[in-house]
This record gives C-alpha cells, structure tokens and sequence, in this order.
C-alpha cells in the first residue's frame, strides 16, 4: 500500500461534526482582540499562546481544560469580533479541505457586553457566510452550519432551543448541551429537548466523555438525542472479545446507526482515552459503529480535522478507505436535509476518494 501524505490528507473532502466555536480561534486574533478590550493573556505571544492553551489543556480532567475558555470567552463579546472569529473558522477549515463543518457555540457566554442572544447569533452566521465566501473565491468551498450550545450547568437550555428553532431558516442547523459533564445529566434538560423534538429539531449531546454511560443512556432514552457528542465511553458496554460482546445499550446505539462525534485528540488530553492508539474509536470502527472523526477544540489541541485523520492513519494504519467511511458516515450524520447531505456525498467526496482510491 502506498504511504499515504499528510498533503493529500489536506486535499481530500473532509466532514467536520463536532468542533467549537470559542475552541478554534487564531492564536493571533486572540492576541488582537484581548489588546482592544483590555483582557490579560497568559502571553501576547501568538506562538506562545498557542502552546499555553495546548499544555494547559493537557489536564487529565475535562473541568481544567474547560478553564483554558476563559481567554477565549472574554475576547468574543461583541459583534465584530464574533463576526471575525466566525469568518476565520470558515477560512481556516476550507483551508484545511473541510466541505461541510458544523460549528457550535454557547450564546449565552458571549453576552458581557450587552449584545442581545439573537445579536450574538446573527453576528456568528454573518462570520460563516463572509468565510464562506472568501473560502469559496480561494478555490476551497465549505458549507458551514451553526450549532447553537447550552451550558449544562446553567439554566438557559428552553431559551436556547427556542433562540436556534427561531434561527432555523437562516444558518442554524442543530442544538446541543455542553461543559462540565460530572453532577450535570442530560435530563436537567429535558424540557428543552422535548420542545425541540416537537420542532421537528435536532440536537446532539455531549454525554459519554467525562462521565460514562448513565450519561449516554440519558441523552438517547430520555432525550432523544440524535448524535453523540463523543460517546466513546459506550465502550465500557462492550466486554473484550474476542468476539467483543455488547451490552443492551451499546447494540442499541449501533443498530439504530447513532452517530458517535469522537474527538480522538481531545479525549487523550481529558483523560477520557489514554492515548491515541489506545483510543477506543480502532474497537469501535472495527464494530461497524456509526463513527465519526472530529477536532472537538483546534486550538486547545493544536489540531486540524487533517491532523486527527493523519494520527488515526499512524496508529491504526487506516488507508484513504477508512477515511472515505469516516467523512461518509459524518456527511450521512449532518444535520442539513438528506438531499443536500447526499449531494456533497456524490458529487464531492466520492468522487475525490474515487481517485485516490484507484
Ligand atoms: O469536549 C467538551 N466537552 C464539554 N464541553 C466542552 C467541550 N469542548 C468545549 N466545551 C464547552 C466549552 C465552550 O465554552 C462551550 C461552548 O462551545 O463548550
Ligand atoms: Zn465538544
């Protein structure tokens, strides 16, 4: 088999579920925007910076590395900046050869300075558009949908849901619950959920990372979540084989194809696998789950959706094959309407992983 190149990772279409907004900003712009407001940086050196949010979220635990937000958070609390960081989220996916990203983010963090919730989220979408755009005149077009987060420790999920159903028309695509899952099940929420289900809505949920699966179990039976957010402690429902067995809710979350948005880079970091070759996404994928490869938060990882495909073809030897099923299995799980999801399939990813295929 012919070695596979870490450029031709690049060029290839990929599909992106499961990134963060306030996780994916330019260390340069960060460093910009927090000299206009006044906000003190561990370092005003881009560089620097960088590498402090990689090793500060390098924590072992998910609560320490949701502290490293707190840099990101303040410089995202008006509109132009909103609008900027959106716009080059949008630029620098397409750069990397995403085609379709869905990109989440909490409005409600983004309200210290008085902008309003649907402010905040106009702000955002005009960012992807203009990215889009930009992305689209450089040669590398993305669609991007916005998912719109509600902090699971806080009390704002109703208002959220019904902010993303209102923005449903003009770029929102999903909901989902996010922060610090330990003490914060899904179902505080399921008023919010229920509403959705009654909009005909999606959502997704972060469950199955930091707290295992009475988490998952919440966020399919009593929530009725149509992805999850991580989920890669399913695996503590599945007994060693071989043949591995599965328990009743893991053959539950595989027959009914429930996507699972694996994070490979950002589990090691939180502790939730203990490296990358050890990471549970090479059982999982050998299962035929429905799985899918995603950066969770670019600059807390220092990654890319190229730099997670480049790893898992490292570690578990995976060849433009298992590529082509991950970036397929992401474009079947999208939260855009079926004909649209199945027309990036057949005319952009196929037809990419068809030549390198041979
Ligand atoms: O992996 C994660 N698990 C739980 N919460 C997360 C993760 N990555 C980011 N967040 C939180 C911190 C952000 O401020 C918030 C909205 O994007 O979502
Ligand atoms: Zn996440």
């Amino acid at each position: 088999m012919v070695a596979i190149r870490y450029e031709d990772i690049v060029k290839v279409p990929k599909a992106l579920l499961h990134d963060h907004l306030d996780g994916g900003l330019r260390p340069a712009t960060i460093v910009e925007l927090a000299a206009e407001v006044g906000h003190e940086l561990p370092t005003t050196d881009p560089e620097g910076l960088g590498r402090w949010f990689v090793e500060a979220a390098n924590s072992g635990s998910l609560e320490r590395y949701l502290e490293t937000f707190a840099h990101t958070v303040a410089v995202m609390q008006t509109a132009p900046a909103l609008r900027r960081v959106a716009r080059e989220c949008a630029l620098d996916l397409a750069a990397d050869g995403v085609v379709y990203a869905e990109v989440r983010f909490a409005p409600e963090q983004h309200l210290e300075r008085n902008l309003t919730l649907d402010e905040v989220v106009d702000a955002v979408v005009a960012g992807f558009a203009e990215g889009s755009a930009l992305a689209a005149e450089a040669g590398t077009p993305i669609r991007v949908g916005t998912l719109l987060t509600a902090m699971r420790h806080a009390a704002r999920s109703q208002e959220i849901a019904e902010l993303a159903v209102r923005h449903r028309d003009t770029g929102v695509v999903g909901f989902d619950i996010a922060g610090a899952e330990a003490g914060f099940p899904p179902t505080r929420h399921l008023d919010a959920f229920e509403y959705l289900q009654r909009e005909n809505f999606h959502f997704t949920i972060h469950a199955g990372e930091a707290f295992g699966l009475p988490s998952i179990w919440q966020a399919i039976q009593w929530c009725g979540a149509d992805r999850l957010g991580h989920g890669v402690r399913i695996v503590d429902d599945i007994t060693p084989g071989p043949p591995p067995v599965l328990g009743r809710l893991a053959a539950y979350v595989r027959d009914k194809r429930i996507p699972l948005e694996l994070c490979p880079s950002s589990n090691v970091q939180t502790g939730a696998a203990p490296s990358i070759a050890e990471h549970p996404i090479g059982l999982l994928r050998d299962l035929r789950f429905r799985v899918t490869v995603n950066t969770d938060n670019r600059l807390m990882s220092g990654t890319s959706m190229s730099r997670e495909m480049a790893l898992l073809v490292e570690a578990f030897g995976y060849g433009w094959k298992e590529l082509q099923w991950f970036t397929i299995n992401a474009m079947k799980s999208a939260f855009i309407p079926f004909d649209e999801r199945l027309k990036i399939i057949d005319e952009v990813i196929k037809p990419a992983y068809a030549k390198l295929l041979g």
